[in-house]
């Protein structure tokens, strides 16, 4: 595959696969039980080592990139989070990134542009909250962003089993795309890759489609009008995170719908860029529900957008004029 952004992806996937271990490690050492009655202070603090480690791995090789991230260190900085600091930065040390508190909120706060610039990176340090801490699928969303378009897209998805023909194999799969250059999937733990493409299934009544499990997302009362247009009788696949775009980019579903659930939510670039290009170098192709293509030159919301229709490509129009005829 040539190349044209070859060092951006090797300081991207280090980083994305690294941020990956951190998380786990923090999902791993806490009791699930504490979890449930906690004040989200576990996942906070993987959020915010993730995102510390990437901002940290984009600033020291591109020191001139502005970063749009999902969080700031502000609500850190109160003296009487210091235990809390001190839990992020003990989190970054163990990946091997030796650090102290304070160094760590200068990291987390490298992501905090928000304009649109010709050249910029978005991080979702954690995407699908909810996922992380019921165990389920949550991702690390990088992508890069060059004149508005996406050229570079990486999704680590730590719980996501790296081949959908081994449900007992390696667990953990990174998918790096670059525009023009392909996709590859890259095991967590291992030298592992895989190619992965799209489905070719174009029946619409066959279509496997996936959402996310969080109603107050994506509508699911239009999802299953829609599905009932195309025929499908299938029962969605419901997942947190772009874990979804993962997984329609591999063929294992056919389908994403993500539809507003209420007029006027912006969605955030981070949450999408990505998986967009993860699908589109998959072979399939991403619109919003009217068929636009997502537009990132708006800063840090896709306000010229609304919902997300990803898909195999084959059976795109098909499901848009089912989304219409929904009256989504
Ligand atoms: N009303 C909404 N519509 C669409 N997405 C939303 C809405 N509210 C929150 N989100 C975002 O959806 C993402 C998770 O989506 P999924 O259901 O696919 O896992 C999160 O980033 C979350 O943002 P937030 O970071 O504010 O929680
Ligand atoms: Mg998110």
């Amino acid at each position: 595959m040539s190349s044209r952004y070859q060092r951006e992806r090797e300081v991207a996937l280090e980083a994305v696969r690294t941020a990956c271990l951190a998380c786990r490690n923090v999902r791993s050492a806490v009791d699930p039980a504490k979890l449930d009655k906690s004040d989200r202070s576990p996942v906070t603090i993987a959020d915010f080592a993730s995102q510390a480690i990437v901002c940290r791995a984009i600033r020291r090789s591109f020191p001139d990139d502005p970063i749009i991230a999902e969080e700031d260190a502000a609500a850190l900085q109160k003296a009487e989070m210091a235990e809390f600091r001190g839990r992020i930065a003990a989190e970054v040390t163990a990946v091997g990134i030796e650090a102290d508190a304070a160094q760590v909120c200068e990291w987390i706060d490298e992501g905090h542009a928000t304009e649109f610039s010709p050249r910029f990176w978005t991080l979702d340090p954690i995407d699908g909250t909810k996922g992380f801490l019921r165990g389920g699928q949550y991702a690390v969303a990088l992508a890069l962003i060059v004149e508005g378009e996406i050229v570079l897209g990486l999704l680590g998805c730590p719980n996501l089993v790296f081949d959908p023909d081994r449900a007992d194999g390696p667990v953990g799969a990174i998918s790096v795309a670059e525009r023009g250059a392909g996709i590859s999937v890259m095991a967590i733990d291992s030298d592992e890759t895989a190619d992965v493409r799209v489905s070719s299934t174009s029946e619409t009544s066959q279509l496997r489609l996936c959402e996310s499990v969080e109603s107050g997302h994506s509508s699911h009362g239009h999802s299953a009008q829609i599905a009932e247009e195309l025929g499908i009788s299938s029962d969605p696949v419901r997942l947190d995170s772009q874990a979804k775009y993962a997984t329609v980019a591999r063929g294992e579903a056919d389908l994403y719908l993500r539809l507003p659930t209420r007029p006027g939510y912006v969605e955030r670039i981070w949450d999408h860029a990505g998986g967009v290009l993860v699908v589109e170098e998959a072979g399939g192709t991403v619109t919003d529900v009217d068929g636009k293509p997502l537009d990132f030159t708006k800063g840090a919301g896709l306000s010229a957008n609304r919902g997300v229709v990803a898909s195999n490509g084959t059976a795109h129009e098909a499901v848009l004029a089912a989304v219409r005829k929904a009256g989504v």
